[in-house]
């Protein structure tokens, strides 16, 4: 029979890092060997399942990922910029591969993640649902044939709890317009607008953003022309599209050697 494959999954407690276990322990193919939370916290040496409500799992909250490397295959991480980096260094030092679902980086940290990818191999997505990375595809044929001619806006609605904007996913889809048109997304952006802005200026991509509630994720992309408009919106009902998408990822990357992959690579789009 096929060894399954052990995941350490850090965050354990936060919104994704308790649907990754909720899953992890549904697969027959993935088991839980540690869940990591930040240090001193309250939970540690409680067993993760019993917390969680999902019945006894052997796995007791951790804040140390101390275990030599024997212990795990891949590391799933959905926690904060600097937490991640953290635990890439571990994983590059034990030669283990990572799932990296955490977004906010800046440029500079994405470059620290790629040099790391001559170690291990690293999947990083910004959203690892099926559908957005779907969109991303609608997008760029849409682009292809309308951009030109269009207003571009990026419209996101998230929790009110998410700390980064605009997504990843909305910069994502900010960059997949931008290879398409040839543009800096950097350089051809609109954020929010106050006061007299005058009149909106061509080449640029508006992003909108809205934190309320508990939206789980939301994004439309809107393509307005001289006489019509096209949207294009995908919605997360749940977080469990994300959870299956990075522990498929993680299936996928379990015995790569090195290298930088994202979503579009596991689902082979
Ligand atoms: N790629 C994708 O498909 C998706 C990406 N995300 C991204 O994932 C990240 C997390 O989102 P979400 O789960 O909603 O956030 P949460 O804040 O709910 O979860 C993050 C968890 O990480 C914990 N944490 C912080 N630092 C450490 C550390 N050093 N070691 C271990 N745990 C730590 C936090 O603890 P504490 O609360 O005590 O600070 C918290 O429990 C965000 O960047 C978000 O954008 C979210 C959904 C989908
Ligand atoms: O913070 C979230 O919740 C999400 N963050 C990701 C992002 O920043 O794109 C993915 C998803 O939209 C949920």
């Amino acid at each position: 029979m096929n060894k399954k494959t052990r995941i350490v999954i850090t965050g354990a407690m936060g919104r994704m890092g308790q649907m990754l276990i909720k899953e992890i322990k549904k697969n027959e193919q993935t088991c839980l060997t540690a869940a990591l939370v930040k240090k001193n916290c309250q939970l540690i040496g409680k067993d993760i399942g019993e917390i969680l409500g999902i019945g006894k799992m052997d796995v007791l909250i951790n804040d140390e990922l101390n275990m030599n490397k024997k212990d795990f295959d891949v590391l799933i991480d959905f926690t904060n910029t600097n937490s991640t980096l953290k635990y890439l260094e571990y994983c590059s030092k034990f030669k283990k591969n990572i799932v990296i679902g955490t977004t906010g980086f800046s440029s500079e940290e994405m470059d620290i993640i790629k040099s790391y990818s001559q170690d291990i191999a690293i999947i990083i997505s910004s959203n690892f649902s099926i559908g957005i990375n779907l969109l991303f595809q609608l997008i760029e044929k849409t682009t292809q044939i309308i951009g030109k001619s269009s207003d571009i806006d990026i419209l996101e609605y998230h929790h009110r709890n998410k700390i980064d904007a605009p997504s990843g996913t909305a910069l994502a889809i900010g960059e997949v317009i931008s290879k398409v048109m040839n543009w800096d997304l950097n350089k051809h952006s609109i954020y929010h607008k106050k006061g007299i802005t005058g009149i909106r200026e061509r080449k640029k991509i508006g992003f909108s953003i809205v934190r309320a509630g508990n939206i789980i994720g939301k994004h439309t992309v809107m393509f307005s022309s001289s006489g019509e408009e096209i949207k294009i919106t995908h919605t997360a009902s749940d977080r469990i599209s994300f959870a299956k998408g990075a522990i498929q990822s993680a299936l996928w990357i379990h015995k790569k050697k090195m290298g930088l992959f994202d979503m579009s690579d596991v689902l082979s789009f």
